[in-house]
Parts: structure tokens; C-alpha cells; sequence
């Protein structure tokens, strides 16, 4: 049985790392860290150390080029104090098993670095990318979430729907090409749609979608169902009086079963 130890990178403008690292405590990791992006390269923290990486949201370098944008060339170019690329050390945390969980900017990063959707197992290529929401506005307010029960998000397990908060300005999944729609849908990597909270059916229709996207996605995985990107902040949901009406009785699963399929899996469960 596999201890779990949690890395959650801040800096450069993440603002939703403490909440993280309360969730995954709450989800059960054994040890959780939240370090500055700067101690992954100065050596300090080593990725290899750890096999749940989560990547937290905010306004990394103030979504200045486009979120997370600049944050990407950082991860792809920059070099530890050793001298070998970042890169090379989230590849090797990959090939050994890791999970990575990116929430919001953190999925805005993972699309950008070309981890999420890796259609075809073609990892580090960007593939598509997440702008600005259709109504030119930053949403901040709960959504209904439904979960792809065909999809191998490991993460997800056992789940039918969510109810979460969302808070961004650039949520919208824009493919790169024609085909990519259609491929993510075959390939089963969209682990996430916004659905009308009614009728429980997906839409690309605002207010029950904050931001068009296309399929009503909201998140997605890679194919081996390790790697899960969401615009939505199930962190933000670890407690029932979290929820909007809770005062009224109201409750659902918390954000926290997110996180908690993640460490099940890494225990063997
Ligand atoms: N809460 C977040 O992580 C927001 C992400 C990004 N800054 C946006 O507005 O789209």
C-alpha cells in the first residue's frame, strides 16, 4: 500500500494552494507539501520525492500573454539547480506513476504545457487551450457537474455528478483543429461537462455552462487516466456548510471525492 505524498507548487500568483492542500489532507494523503515553484528548481524539493502533484489555481503572473501562458515556457524551459530541464523530472514522475491534479489556472497550465488532453498519447504538445469565457466576463458561482463514467480518470471513479464552484475569466476550450472535438469524444477524455441543473443535460448554454465550451467541457483527462485538469474548484467544497444552501438542508457529495479517488488509487484501492 502506497504511501501518498502530496506536492502543491505555488508561486508566480496561485492563490488556492492552502485550500489544496486542506483538501487532500481531508482525502487522506500521508504528507502533503506546498512548496514555491522556485524550490523545485533550486533543488530543494525534488518531484521524484513525491506522487501526487496538484497544480492549485490563481492569476499566475497575473494572466498576463493569457493564463497561464507564461507559466508554461517557464515549466518547459527552465533547468534545476543540476542543471537538468524541469521537464525531464515531470516526465519521470509521469513514467513512474504520479498523478497530477490541475485545478483552474493549474488546468489552464496543463493544457498550455500540451500534458491534458494528449490525445493519442502525444504528451507534451499542445493540443488545445482554454480563453476567454463567452460573456467576456469572470464568472464566479457554483455549476452542476456530470462525470463520464467511460472515462479512464482515475480520479472520478465511483462519481455520477458534482456541484462546485467555479471562478474564472478564461474557461472556454478552444481545440486546435477540426478533428480534436471529435477525437476526445472517441477517445473518452472528457471526464467533465457542464449540465443544466435541471434536465441533467449537458450544455454549451449560459448561465449553466460560465463559458461556452464547446461539449459542454469542464474537464479532461490524458489517456491514462492519471493526469485530470478542471476549471471548476472542487477544493473549494470540503465541508458541507460550503455549500450555498446548506442553511436549507441542501448537500452533495463534496469537492473532496475528487481527491479522494486520487489517493484511493495510489493505495491500490
Ligand atoms: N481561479 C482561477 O484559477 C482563475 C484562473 C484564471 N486566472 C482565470 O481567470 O481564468
Amino acid at each position: 500500500m502506497a504511501n501518498v505524498k502530496t506536492l502543491v507548487v505555488t508561486g508566480h500568483g496561485t492563490n488556492c494552494e492552502r485550500e489544496c492542500a486542506f483538501a487532500a489532507d481531508q482525502a487522506g494523503s500521508d504528507q502533503t507539501v506546498i512548496a514555491h515553484f522556485s524550490d523545485l528548481t533550486s533543488d530543494r524539493i525534488c518531484l521524484a520525492d513525491y506522487n501526487f502533484l496538484i497544480l492549485p489555481g490563481g492569476f499566475l503572473d497575473g494572466d498576463d500573454l493569457g493564463s497561464a501562458q507564461a507559466a508554461a515556457l517557464r515549466w518547459r524551459h527552465i533547468r534545476t539547480r543540476r542543471g537538468a530541464p524541469l521537464m525531464d523530472e515531470l516526465r519521470r514522475f509521469l513514467d513512474g506513476g504520479g498523478l497530477i491534479l490541475g485545478i483552474c489556472n493549474g488546468f489552464q497550465l496543463l493544457v498550455k504545457l500540451g500534458l491534458l488532453p494528449a490525445l493519442g498519447g502525444a504528451y507534451f504538445t499542445r493540443q488545445v487551450s482554454l480563453s476567454h469565457n463567452d460573456s467576456a466576463r469572470y464568472e464566479d458561482r457554483w455549476v452542476t457537474l456530470k462525470i463520464n463514467s467511460a472515462s479512464p480518470c482515475v480520479f472520478t471513479r465511483g462519481l455520477d455528478y458534482l456541484y462546485v464552484p467555479v471562478r474564472h475569466g478564461e474557461g472556454k476550450l478552444v481545440p486546435g483543429d477540426e478533428t480534436i472535438l471529435d477525437r476526445l469524444r472517441e477517445e473518452n477524455l472528457i471526464t467533465l461537462q457542464y449540465v443544466d441543473p435541471q434536465t441533467k443535460e449537458v450544455t454549451q448554454a449560459y448561465p449553466a455552462n460560465p463559458n461556452g465550451s464547446p461539449l459542454g467541457i469542464a474537464g479532461l483527462t490524458d489517456p491514462s487516466g492519471r493526469i485530470l485538469g478542471l476549471m471548476p474548484h472542487p477544493e473549494a467544497y470540503t465541508h458541507p456548510t460550503n455549500h450555498p444552501r446548506w442553511t436549507r438542508g441542501e448537500t452533495s457529495v463534496l469537492g473532496t471525492a475528487l481527491l479522494q479517488g486520487g489517493v484511493d488509487y495510489l493505495r491500490g484501492r
